[in-house]
């Protein structure tokens, strides 16, 4: 008789319940493959009476989840709460000192302690895995870890997160409003339990973060990634998009630029002819590229309790399998923290956007603040009236430094013709 992996599971929500219902109706293919089955030992959440739509009652229930970690009965511990701190933390903290392999779908708490996290393990030779964390079902850490793991990453970039997708291509294909997107992919169990971490880009960077660390061997530094996110974002900037021949999707870009490390989420224009531009709905899509592997591009579902579930499992497989040891592509230990590049160093052709007063004089003001930074624009797309009444602006850069578009904006800070700061959207490039 083999022994079975037995598990213990935190946190019963979109995720935690999708973990269940998966090992319940696969379980046997499971123990096939994995070798032995894989046992759902103990559970804990917060609310115990809340109605999950399944039976509970064939396991144990912990009041306290810190209770796994002294608990000899579990062999792995599934984080599957979130918060980078807290609970989350120390679960993972607790579990680990007691000699349990950890999963975790927590790509906030991955992002901030990852390298704490993988010291731990790897010094105990107990596995920590977190493939749900970055694109939920779509498996990128197992790619980059295992089977790109010869080449040199030279840029790895994406759409990282499927609220915010899911957002900008119904807007794009229905014109519907911000606000009532965002409630549907509330109700669809995208979002983030505080939606602003998907909308302001925070969630993206967290996932960018580790996408960078395993693909660079370099330290995780979330603080290093530069974050927008497309909260700004109006249904004039999709169609003037549209217009000049691009989409507009929230990516994550990370690259190695003269030895430092460039991060950043940002919506960026993208022109109609990359694949990244057909990216729809709460789908993900992560492009790395290696130095003999060429561009690969791995794609599927970011979000939801299907797709995040299946991630969860193939690292516990993984695990039952024997799987432990180095948590990202290379032990921790050597994952040198990096200088970080300078944005500003970086030339490329930016969309801006302003709202502005509807009195004479203003894209006069407009275009002698970008003259006087030497930033040259390539077209004026369209002026444009909104029903409050005031004058949306948008137009194109040359190529132009980063630092002098900044600049430029900058000298109309004070301006009063302005209504709210101005949008501005990099278009994408080979360059970026
Ligand atoms: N929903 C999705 O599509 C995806 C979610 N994730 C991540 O998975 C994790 C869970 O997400 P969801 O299942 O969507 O969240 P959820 O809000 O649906 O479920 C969270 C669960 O954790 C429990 N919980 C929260 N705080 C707790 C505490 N202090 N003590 C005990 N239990 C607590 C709640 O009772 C609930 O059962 C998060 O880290 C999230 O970022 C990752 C990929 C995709
Ligand atoms: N809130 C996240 C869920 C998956 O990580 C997203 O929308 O992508
Ligand atoms: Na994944």
């Amino acid at each position: 008789m083999t022994t079975p992996l037995r598990i213990a599971l935190a946190g019963l929500g979109t995720v935690g319940s999708g973990v269940i219902r998966l090992i319940n109706e696969n379980g046997a293919m499971i123990a096939q493959r994995a070798g032995r089955p894989i046992e759902i030992s103990a559970i804990s959440a917060r609310d115990r009476a809340r109605d999950r739509g399944m039976d509970l009652s064939p396991y144990k229930w912990a009041d306290d989840m810190n209770d796994f970690a002294a608990d000899p009965g579990v062999d792995c511990v599934v984080e599957m709460i979130g918060g980078s701190d807290g609970p989350a933390l120390d679960l993972a903290r607790n579990s680990l000192k007691s000699g349990k392999s950890f999963v975790t779908a927590n790509k906030a708490m991955i992002a901030h302690h990852g390298m704490e996290l993988a010291s731990l393990a790897e010094k105990q030779n107990l596995a920590l895995k977190y493939e749900a964390a970055v694109a939920g079902g779509i498996p990128v850490i197992k790619g980059l870890r295992e089977g790109a793991s010869a080449n040199r990453i030279e840029r790895v970039y994406g759409i990282l997160n499927g609220t915010c997708n899911y957002i900008l291509t119904t807007m794009e294909k229905h014109g519907s409003d911000f606000d009532a997107v965002l409630k549907d992919a509330q109700d669809l169990g995208y979002a983030e339990a505080d939606p602003s971490f998907d909308i302001d880009g925070v969630d993206a960077a967290h996932k960018l973060a580790i996408l960078a660390a395993l693909s660079f061997g370099k330290a995780v530094d979330f603080d290093g990634v530069e974050i927008a996110g497309i909260r700004d974002i109006v249904a004039a900037d999709i169609g003037q998009a549209k217009a000049l021949g691009y989409r507009i999707r929230l990516l994550g870009m990370a690259r190695i630029d003269d030895g430092k490390l460039f991060q950043r989420v940002n919506p960026y224009l993208v022109p109609e002819s990359h694949p990244l531009a057909h990216i729809d709905g709460s789908t993900n899509a992560v492009v790395a590229e290696g130095n003999f592997s060429g561009r690969l591009m791995f794609q599927g579902a970011g979000a939801g309790d299907g797709p995040t579930a299946s991630a969860i499992v193939a690292d516990l497989i993984d695990i039952a399998r024997g799987d432990s040891g180095t948590v990202f592509a290379m032990p921790a230990s050597k994952m040198a923290a990096s200088e970080r590049a300078e944005s500003g160093n970086r030339t490329g052709k930016s969309y801006i956007r302003f709202i502005v007063a509807d009195k004479p004089g203003v894209l006069a003001e407009i275009t002698a603040a970008m003259r006087d930074a030497e930033v040259s624009i390539e077209s004026l797309i369209q002026t444009e009236k909104t029903n409050e009444g005031s004058v949306l602006i948008s137009m194109v850069t040359h190529q132009s430094l980063e630092r002098d578009v900044i600049q430029s904006l900058e000298k109309l800070s004070d301006s009063s013709s302005l209504q709210g700061a101005p949008v501005v959207m990099h278009l994408l490039s080979d360059e970026d």
